[in-house]
């Protein structure tokens, strides 16, 4: 069996952060690890609270990992703030790196800053280059790059800019899109296009990161970069369509529907 890491935060309502990539991971048939960068207080609402974690306590969650047991995937998620980030980049250095897909997570979809305004430098310099594939959402390649990305067209030229702070390859996500939600993969050669049309639902909370953790569990399997986007897409657009309510907000996509259904404990 495989072993995937997840470096990210915890999000109380099990949507997004931590919680979202375990699930995804299990999904998967992996087997799931994670290190806690912070622990926010958020449901289907919004997000109240956030306290980041020491950095030398993330230093030793990496380590206590990485000295004993194998990793094959590793997915970054909310890093939260320069310390968090330098400790990560820092401590990894220290080991042999398997694939990473770094989710360069900032605002959530309540407008939360889930990344200080001051550390998207360290963000950029740091992380952006150790990563294999970065996959970021519209608002978040804007904030990065400084200019708007609203078409396809502009979603290319994104990738490439990006490509050129030293990823491997650059996946630009399309679900802040108006009409579709196709996502951009760049190979560095080639564009490779995932179109998919929009699915009414309010229910999204955590797709980017059940999305980045699905591709990380498929290149931990050995599966190349465009299989692993494909096939990470068909799932999330799956987990999307079948997302439901928890609370009076914005609800969680769904892990095991096939399971469960399978299960007889969904009957629709
Ligand atoms: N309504 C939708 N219908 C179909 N696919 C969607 C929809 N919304 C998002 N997606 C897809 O979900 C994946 C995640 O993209 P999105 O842009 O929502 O990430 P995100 O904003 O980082 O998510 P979050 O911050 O909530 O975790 C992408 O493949 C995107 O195209
Ligand atoms: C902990 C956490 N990570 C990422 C996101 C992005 O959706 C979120 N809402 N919460």
């Amino acid at each position: 069996m495989k072993h995937c890491l997840t470096i990210a935060g915890s999000d109380s309502s099990g949507g997004a952060g931590i919680q979202a990539d375990l699930k995804t991971f299990s999904a998967h048939g992996t087997f799931g690890m994670s290190v806690i960068t912070a622990v926010t207080a958020q449901n289907t609402q919004g997000v109240f609270d956030v306290q980041d974690i020491d950095p030398s306590v993330i230093a030793h969650q990496i380590e206590a990992i990485f000295d004993d047991i194998s990793v094959h995937g590793i997915k970054i998620g909310m890093v939260s703030q320069t310390e968090t980030i330098d400790i990560i980049t820092k401590t990894l250095k220290k080991y042999p790196l398997p694939p990473l897909v770094l989710d360069p997570v900032m605002i959530s979809k309540s407008g939360y800053d889930l990344l200080k305004p001051d550390a998207k430098k360290a963000l950029i310099e740091n992380l952006l280059p150790m990563a294999t594939l970065i996959t970021p959402n519209l608002p978040e390649a804007e904030e990065i790059l400084g200019y708007k990305i609203e078409d396809l067209e502009t979603m290319k030229k994104a990738a490439i800019d990006l490509h050129n702070l030293g990823p491997k390859y650059v996946l630009v996500k399309g679900g802040h899109l108006s009409e579709t939600a196709t996502d951009v993969l760049y190979d560095s050669v080639n564009f490779h296009l995932l179109h998919q049309e929009k699915i009414e639902t309010p229910h999204t909370h955590g797709t980017g990161c059940t999305l980045s953790s699905a591709i990380t569990a498929n290149l931990a399997k050995g599966i190349s970069i465009d299989e692993a986007v494909k096939v990470a897409k068909a799932y999330i657009t799956n987990a999307i369509v079948h997302g439901f309510s928890i609370g009076h907000g914005v609800g969680p996509t769904h892990h095991f529907y096939e399971l469960y259904k399978k299960a007889g404990m969904i009957n629709d």
